[in-house]
């Protein structure tokens, strides 16, 4: 049994806080941790870089490459938005020693934990309720109504799948979401664990 790289999984509904942890244990430098930079099948928009908040492929080229099975997992998370994580991408991220923390979908997130059941913790995490996520989100105002509206309508089936998870942090009160994430992930790249890659 060795310490190896891990994969740490934040998985949520929209708007749940997962992108406000993941930054938060990002700034802790002895958690040794790199965010796997995703794959999207849309274009960048305005502001946005590619190979920084996404690699965007643009919907052909993503086809290709799941025809090629470059994914180690990926999702159509929205009607035609398809995102995934490139088996390259978590390689290039082992290969330098890191953890890899991933902000993806809860489908993603599971599928992820079944790949590697020994070297990943799925973290779900969990709004106070539905309707204050419509709320975070009008408020974060980086989407539109109808947007929010399909993100909310989707809550309730990925908040069904918590259970699956590992472990759930509730995200009321920002700072104990913050400590737990932050306890719950330092536990976790110390644990000593056997290699599944293979599984
Ligand atoms: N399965 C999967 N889901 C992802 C991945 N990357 C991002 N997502 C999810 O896709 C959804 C859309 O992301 P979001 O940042 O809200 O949308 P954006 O405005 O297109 O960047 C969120 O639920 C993300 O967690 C990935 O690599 N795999
Ligand atoms: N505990 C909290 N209480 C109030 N607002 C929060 C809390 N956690 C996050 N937020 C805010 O809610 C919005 C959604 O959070 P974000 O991290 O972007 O969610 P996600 O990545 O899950 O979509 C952001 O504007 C964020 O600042």
């Amino acid at each position: 049994m060795e310490v190896l790289p891990k994969l740490i999984v934040f998985s949520a509904p929209s708007g749940a806080g997962k992108t406000t942890l993941v930054r938060h244990l990002l700034t802790k430098e002895e958690l040794n941790l790199a965010f796997s930079i995703s794959a999207a099948s849309r274009e960048a928009r305005g502001g946005e870089i590619d190979g920084k908040d996404y690699y965007f492929l643009g919907i052909k080229e993503f086809k290709n490459r799941i025809r090629a099975n470059d994914f180690l997992e990926f999702e159509e998370v929205y009607q035609d938005q398809f995102y995934g994580t490139l088996k390259q991408e978590v390689e290039r991220l082992w290969g330098e020693g890191k953890n890899v923390i991933f902000d993806i979908d809860v489908v993603g997130g599971l599928r992820l934990k079944k790949k590697f059941p020994n070297r990943t913790i799925a973290i779900f995490v969990k709004p106070p309720s539905i309707n204050e996520l419509q709320i975070r989100l009008k408020k974060r105002k980086t989407e539109t109504a109808e947007k929010i509206a399909m993100r909310v309508a989707k809550a309730s089936t990925e908040m069904a799948t918590a259970p699956q998870f590992d472990v759930i942090i509730k995200n009321d009160d920002l700072d104990a979401a913050k400590e737990l994430a932050y306890k719950t992930v330092h536990e976790f790249i110390n644990k000593k664990v056997s290699n599944d890659e293979e599984e």
